[in-house]
């Protein structure tokens, strides 16, 4: 008789409701290049790098974690989690479209003393905040969903989160879309552990993720590893900074490559170019894109 193992359990940020557990809903670890299964069980966890750590340990066999959004930029916590951590490798990447929602007790906008949320997620909502609630203090939470037990028996308090969330805790939506920005998205990343080098090639999509730190700060340093990508005909898709901690001044550099069609991974001679520049460096992953940000919004699964 044949043995079915059932699917994996997917860590995600935490507690339910968040934008994050929509993307791990959403997604599809063991095969990249579907998604919309929702057939794995989901476990939350209260911050991204306890959502990494948890895979990394061999506690869960995946996570699904924020890495940017389209109006505020990259998530820290997860690159640098990212960086420190060792053994993890990104299988799939998801883009949602984001739309928040204000929620909570309060019977009108006036009475709203505070509003909790993601820092993420008031920073996109900033002008909204500032013209609708000028009277508010913002309260930055681990997670859009972190507070929102609060505001069941605090008509003061407020919460930024999803339309999703709001009908998971049954609470009234006072306002919705508050993003500052129609077209906000954020990409998830689908994080595993890593196959041996050997296997870069597997699974594959259309983008390549590495990150490298660099062994001397002098003129010129950055344009070495430009070269090799530019040399190998690699679009870049973004290149972000993370201070390294070590000393001032100094950083690691995220970059996302687009494969070329015919090759869905680094070229073994790229990655040698690079091991020669480099002081660390480190390949997070070959991995497709799942793009729902495009599609005239998703049906929310429950
Ligand atoms: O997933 C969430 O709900 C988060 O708290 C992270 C986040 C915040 C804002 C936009 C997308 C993800």
């Amino acid at each position: 008789m044949a043995l079915t193992s059932s699917p994996a359990p997917v860590a995600f940020l935490g507690p339910a409701g968040t934008y994050t557990e929509l993307a791990a809903l959403l997604a599809c670890p063991e095969q990249p290049h579907l998604h919309s299964q929702g057939s794995h069980p989901l476990v939350p966890y209260p911050t991204i790098i306890a959502c990494l750590e948890a895979v990394a340990t061999g506690q869960q066999e995946w996570a699904v974690v924020p890495v940017e959004n389209s109006v505020e930029g990259g998530v820290s916590m997860t690159l640098d989690a990212l960086w420190q951590l060792e053994g993890l490798q990104i299988y799939q990447a998801l883009i949602l479209p984001i739309r928040h929602a204000l929620m909570g007790r309060a019977k009108a906008l006036e009475q709203i003393e505070q509003v909790y949320s993601h820092p993420q997620a008031l920073a996109q909502c900033q002008v909204w905040l500032g013209s609708h609630l000028p009277q508010a203090t913002l309260i930055p939470t681990r997670s859009t969903t972190e507070e929102l037990d609060r505001v069941q028996t605090q008509p003061m308090a407020a919460v930024i989160a999803s339309e999703r969330a709001a009908a998971l805790y049954k609470l009234p939506i006072l306002a919705c879309p508050i993003n500052d920005h129609p077209d906000n998205c954020t990409r998830f990343w689908v994080i595993g552990r890593s196959q041996p080098k050997a296997d870069l090639a597997s699974p594959g999509g259309s983008h390549t993720s590495l990150a490298f730190s660099l062994p001397e700060n002098v003129p010129g340093a950055l344009l070495k590893p430009l070269q090799v990508f530019a040399e190998q005909g690699l679009n870049m898709s973004r290149i972000e900074s993370r201070p390294t901690k070590k000393s001032a001044g100094t950083y690691v550099f995220f970059v996302d490559l687009e494969n070329a069609p015919d090759q869905p991974y680094l070229s073994p001679k790229v990655i040698a170019a690079l091991e020669q520049i480099a002081e660390t460096l480190k390949l997070l992953g070959s991995y497709p894109v799942h793009d729902l940000s495009k599609q005239g919004g998703i049906a929310f699964p429950n």
